[in-house]
């Protein structure tokens, strides 16, 4: 879409066919439109062999960092092998852009392996702040960029050439900060827990608020007004999850620990507990409304994503809460708009449907996990004629509660008593 002629190497047979085909191998709001365009103009060409990079001169690379197995640390091998795979076919004076999410000290460790291997090539860091369900309008307008360079004249020649890389959103006025490799590494680890840590905020203040009576929606509204606090990132639920937010605030703890400095993050272990106590919550909550106990009762969970947007189920906390009451012995039933198919996958021994009615169908509770507009905009009265009791559990703080008890039903929420 900037203009650039652009080579895309996955080692993913699957994803690259779809990409060729100018279809998404995920659902990304005006991402198919943009690809397909970008395809037939043959500015973007994809496949699975590296070699087709010969040529480039900047090499972005942007593969996974997920949590390693057994380990709440990052597993490195996808950013190791992708770094290896380029080697061969560098030139002096290409540049070397690391975008995925990883702990410091990787920067600095992968310029000495392209060092080695390639004299005159150079290495950048330029983490990726893109919000899935809004990727391309964060890429196309970012809210700054940040590019790890090393010193000297190869620093300079990697922030040039990444300059030309970004002309557009530069020319719009974007600020651009250029620091060394460790900076540009925890500005990125720094922002994720920033943001985790204002949503694990606002849930602690809902734990305060369910015991002592308040409305937490009101709470965040109030201290948001605050220019200093800001209202942004303050909706209180059922937690964060993704393939972000919560590995990387592991990764950063595990990586501080590692380099002796784990009590300077020792809050974020209490972020992720709060985080996984909302999951718990919820369970609780909905035995809690059926009696006592979920075994046997058909429970209908509104929503599979980690988030309204997205088909990404990774570490999704209404997936979450889905699988553990199944596990309990509810009759669970769950629903999304575009990741029943991503939900299949992850938790194939859970029941999926595309088909909302069909999922409340008889419930004794529905559940509302993921904010999607199909679910907030639901109408409370034929909703209610197709459940078999109307009790709802507002996960997301996304139903007009009024409505909903004029219209019969027992509402409750978290962050509300
Ligand atoms: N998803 C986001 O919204 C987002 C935003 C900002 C930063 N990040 C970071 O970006 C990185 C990628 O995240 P993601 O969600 O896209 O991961 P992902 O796992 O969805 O995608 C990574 C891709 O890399 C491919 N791959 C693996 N090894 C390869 C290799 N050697 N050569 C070529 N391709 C290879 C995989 O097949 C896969 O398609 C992570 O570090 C993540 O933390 C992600
Ligand atoms: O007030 C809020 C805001 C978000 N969430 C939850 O937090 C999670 C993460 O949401 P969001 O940050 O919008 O999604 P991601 O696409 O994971 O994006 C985050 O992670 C990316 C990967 O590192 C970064 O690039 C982005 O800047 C950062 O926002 C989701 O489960 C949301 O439901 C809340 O519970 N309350």
């Amino acid at each position: 879409a900037s203009g650039h002629d652009v080579v895309g190497v996955d080692v993913d047979p699957e994803k690259v066919g779809a990409l060729a085909l100018g279809k998404a191998p995920f659902f990304e709001p005006g991402f198919d439109g943009l690809l397909a365009d970008v395809i037939r103009s043959g500015r973007l060409e994809v496949g699975t062999d590296v070699g087709a990079i010969a040529g480039c001169a900047v090499h972005f690379v942007c593969v996974g960092t997920p949590q390693a197995a057994g380990s709440p640390a990052a597993d490195l091998r996808f950013v190791d092998a992708a770094v290896d795979s380029l080697l061969p076919h560098l030139g002096a004076g290409d540049v070397v852009v690391g975008k995925s999410t990883v702990p410091v000290g990787t920067a600095g460790r992968l310029a000495d392996v392209v060092a080695a291997a390639a004299p005159g090539a150079v290495l950048a860091w330029n983490p990726e702040f893109l919000r899935e369900g809004h990727a391309v309008d964060d890429t196309l307008h970012p809210d700054r960029i940040v590019y790890g360079v090393p010193g000297g004249a190869a620093g300079e020649r990697a922030t040039r050439l990444l300059d030309e890389v970004y002309a557009i959103p530069l020319a719009e006025g974007m600020p651009r900060i250029v620091t060394d490799y460790p900076t540009a590494e925890l500005v990125k680890v720094a922002a994720n827990s920033f943001l985790a840590t204002k949503i694990s905020f606002i849930n602690a203040m809902a734990e305060l608020c369910e015991v002592a009576g308040g409305d937490v929606t009101q709470l965040a509204d109030a201290i948001g007004h605050d220019a200093r606090i800001g209202r942004r990132f303050l909706n209180a639920g059922l937690g964060f999850g993704g393939g972000c937010l919560p590995k990387d605030i592991r990764a950063f703890t595990a990586r501080a620990e590692e380099l002796g400095a784990g009590e300077a993050v020792a809050f974020l272990g209490e972020v992720d507990r709060i985080n996984n106590r909302r999951r718990s919550r919820m369970v609780e909550l909905t035995a809690e409304v059926l009696g006592g106990s979920v075994t046997g009762r058909r429970v209908a969970v509104l929503g599979a994503a980690f988030k309204p947007e997205s088909d990404d189920v990774r570490d999704s906390p209404a997936l979450d809460v889905a699988t553990r009451l199944a596990e309990a012995g509810a009759d669970v039933v769950v629903t999304d708009p575009q990741a029943v198919p991503t939900a299949r996958r992850r938790a194939p021994q859970l029941a999926c449907t595309e088909d909302l009615d069909e999922a409340l169908r008889g419930a004794d509770v529905v559940l509302l996990l993921t904010e999607w507009r199909q679910f907030r905009d639901l109408d409370p009265v034929r909703t209610g004629e197709l459940v078999a009791h109307r009790t709802v559990l507002d996960g997301r703080q996304a139903l007009d509660r009024a409505v909903w008890e004029a219209a019969g039903w027992r509402y409750r929420a978290l962050g509300r008593a």
